[in-house]
Formats: C-alpha cells, structure tokens, sequence
C-alpha cells in the first residue's frame, strides 16, 4: 500500500480530531492526521491546562453521553499512565426563576447524578469566601472537576502514534477534492483516504465552504482570565475549591464560570462565556475588553478574596453555533466526508465519545448515540447551500 494512501484523514489535531484519530487507529485503520500547527500549539481551542467536565447540563442527552465519556477519560488514564481528571465538584448558582438554572438542577435530579442542594446557609458556611447573591441558589454537582487539558491532547495524541497512527503537523490542507478515495492536498504533499473527518475548529466553516457547504458557526475570541488571590490558597484545588458556573448572575447575558487555583499558584480563573467575534487568523487582533470589564465586575461582588484586575490574560477561541449544539454528522453531498465542529465552548469533556461517534461515521457503522440534535439539517433554513 502507498505511503500516501490512508483508510481514513483526520484534519485537525485538536482534542476532537486527536480523539477520533485514536479511535480509528484502535479500529485497526490506517490512519493519517494532519494538523498546520507544529504541535503542541496554543492558536486553536484546546490549548491551556485546565477544563470543567461536569454532568451537570441542560439537556439529558449531553448528561447521557458523559456517563461513557467519564468512562474514556479513566481508560484514558490507565493507558497512558497519567493523571488528566481532578474530582473537586462544581456548584452552580442561580436564580430560582432562570430557567436554564433549574434545567441543570432538574437534569442532574433526573438522572441520579451525586448532587447537593445548599441552603444559602449552607452555602455560607461551606464557602465563607464567596458571596451569593440574595435571591440565588446553589447546587453541587459532585461528579465535576478538573481536565488537565494540554496532559489530555498530548497523552491520546501518544497513544494514537503508539497504535501505528500517523502525524503530520506543521503540514497545512489546503485544498481536497471529494471522491472515492478523496485526494487531500497540503502545502507538502498529496494523499488519498477512503474518508475525511474535518476537525478543524475555528477553521470549520473556511474549510468546509471549499465543498460549497456555509455552517452558520461563529469564531469567538475568548480572554482566559486568571485573577490573584489576596490570601494565596483561598480558592485553591489543595483546600477542594469546587468549579462553578454563575448562571446569567448580576444580570450578565451570559454565564460566569471558574475553576479553583491550580496551574498557576495563587491565581483562580474565571471568565466569561463569550468573547468578539474574529477570524481564527486575526485572534490577536481583538482586543475588546468588554468581558473583562463584566467579570471585575462580578469579582468584586462575589469573590471578595480575590483581587479585582486579572493578573494573566489568555486567548482561546470558540466556534458556536446558533444553538450551542455540536455538529456531528456526514456532509449532505458527500457521505465519506464527516464533520465535527461547533463545539460552542463546551466540548472537550465529551471529546471521548465525539471522537467515538466521528470515527464510527466515518467507517459507515451505526452511531452508538441519537445524532439528531447534532445534525446539520436542523440549520436548513439558515444554510445558504442547497443541501
Ligand atoms: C477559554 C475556553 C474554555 C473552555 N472551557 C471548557 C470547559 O471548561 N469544558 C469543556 O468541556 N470545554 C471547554 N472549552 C471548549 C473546548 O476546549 C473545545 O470545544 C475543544 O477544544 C474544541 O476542539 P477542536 O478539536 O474542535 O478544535 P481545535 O482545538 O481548534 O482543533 C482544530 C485544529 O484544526 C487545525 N486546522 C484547522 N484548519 C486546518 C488546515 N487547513 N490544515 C491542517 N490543520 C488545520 C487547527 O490548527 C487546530 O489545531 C473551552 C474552550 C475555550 C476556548
Ligand atoms: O464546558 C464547560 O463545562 C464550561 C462551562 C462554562 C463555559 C465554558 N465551558
């Protein structure tokens, strides 16, 4: 067999496309993937150490699906032999009258997830150093925690590698031609694969309008805040500082969240869920610093051990779509050609079964999870295409 002749291509070796990549190669394909970047890389969305994995969610069926990814992460672990996921429990906060707060308390009821609801008593005296705005409520969900992100990404990019996969980074697609096989050309070579998965992140719907499909996915840029604490450890992992997201809290549009201190000793990150809009390319020219100014604002009215200003800002990026829902599914005109994109600032906890559920379209077989709130038909009167 070629050299240049793969069962199937995987563009984009962030954590969505890493993942499906070793599923593929534990499914004993020849498998090739391809990323522009020299890895590791921080100019995409999966770079960083740290990310929330929680079950607590809307919508059962992401609930569903993290029973099997929890499962992944572990086996994950055991194969690779390094510790990514940090049990320390996430509370989320709201009020009792936002829907989307009782839809996460009423998910985690549904479906028997370990959870605890807190009096503001209760709340006072488990968390003395945060305030809860009069009127909230809390809830704890305690299979949450923390993902050692970067640990993660190169860990099943390894196993991958050691499982006969290909790698090829600082390679960039430029341009593919649908087909059986589909030939894939980057600025270094040419290829041919039985299937494409596109992974591309913020880079999907560049990508994906080369085969004449326009998703309506949204490229934002996301400041990763860390903020210093005045008594180092406050809220530290080490003294089992939960996670927490503030639903809509202080009248923000959208959602506030944070993980304990850890990477960085003394400091806790917290930041906004949304950012401006850019071109993946353009990042580091946004420079908006609207969210900052609303999460100072929220620092300094519920976590008053902690100093107001960030004292590290990061970027990260994005790529929503219009219902936060992912896109999972084959491309309408071409069945071979699989997309995973629009991972709208929540995907990386369920990158095990994301990459299960790609690899398993890719190689024709029935997905083992209900695609239908991921398909892209449900854009069908936004999409410009004809589909
Ligand atoms: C600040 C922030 C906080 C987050 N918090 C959480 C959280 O707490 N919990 C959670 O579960 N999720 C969280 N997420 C979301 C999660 O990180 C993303 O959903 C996930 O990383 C998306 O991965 P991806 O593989 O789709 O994208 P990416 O990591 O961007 O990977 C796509 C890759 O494709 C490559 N590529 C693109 N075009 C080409 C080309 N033409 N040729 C070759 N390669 C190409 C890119 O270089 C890139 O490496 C957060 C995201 C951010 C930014
Ligand atoms: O996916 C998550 O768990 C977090 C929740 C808050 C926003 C960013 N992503």
């Amino acid at each position: 067999m070629d050299a240049n002749n793969f069962d199937c291509i995987v563009l984009g070796a962030g954590i969505q496309g890493s993942y499906t990549a070793y599923h593929l190669a534990k499914n004993k394909k020849k498998t090739l993937l391809v990323e522009q970047f020299v890895l590791p890389h921080s100019r995409g969305s999966s770079h960083g150490h740290t990310r929330i994995i929680r079950k607590a969610y809307q919508q059962d069926y992401y609930t569903r699906m993290m029973s099997e990814c929890y499962q992944l992460w572990a086996q994950l672990e055991k194969e690779a032999n390094v510790e990514i996921y940090r049990n320390t429990g996430m509370l989320v906060v709201g009020k009792e009258d936002c829907s989307a707060f009782r839809s996460l308390r009423g998910t985690l009821l549904r479906n028997n997830i370990p959870m605890e609801v807190l009096s503001p008593e209760q709340f006072a005296s488990r968390f003395p150093s945060v305030r809860l705005p009069p009127g909230e409520s809390a809830v704890i969900d305690k299979t949450a925690g923390v993902l050692h992100a970067d640990r993660a990404l190169k860990a099943i990019q390894d196993l991958f590698r050691g499982l006969g996969g290909v790698i090829h980074d600082g390679e960039k697609v430029v341009d593919f031609t649908p087909g059986s096989p589909i030939t894939m050309t980057t600025n270094s070579g040419m290829y041919h694969a039985q299937s494409l998965v596109i992974t591309a992140g913020p880079w999907a719907k560049s990508v994906l309008a080369r085969t004449g499909l326009q998703l309506p996915l949204q490229v934002l840029r996301i400041n990763v805040c860390y903020w210093k604490e005045r008594i180092p450890g406050t809220y530290g992992i080490g003294r089992h500082f939960p996670c927490f997201i503030g639903v809509k809290q202080h009248g923000a549009k959208h959602d506030i969240y944070g993980l304990p201190s850890n990477e960085y000793p003394g400091l806790m990150k917290i930041c906004y869920h949304s950012g401006s809009e850019t071109e993946p390319d353009e990042r580091d020219r946004q420079t908006s610093q609207e969210d900052i100014a609303i999460l100072s604002s929220f620092v300094s009215k519920s976590f008053p051990g902690l100093d107001p200003t960030p004292a590290v800002v990061e970027q990260c990026m994005y790529t929503v779509t219009p219902d936060s829902d992912f896109i999972l599914d084959q491309h309408p005109s071409h069945s071979n050609i699989i997309i995973g994109a629009g991972f709208s600032g929540h995907g990386f906890k369920l990158a095990p079964v994301v990459g299960k559920i790609l690899c398993e379209l890719a190689l024709g077989k029935t997905p083992s999870f209900d695609l239908s709130p991921f398909r892209i038909t449900r854009f069908q009167p936004l999409l410009k295409s004809a589909l």
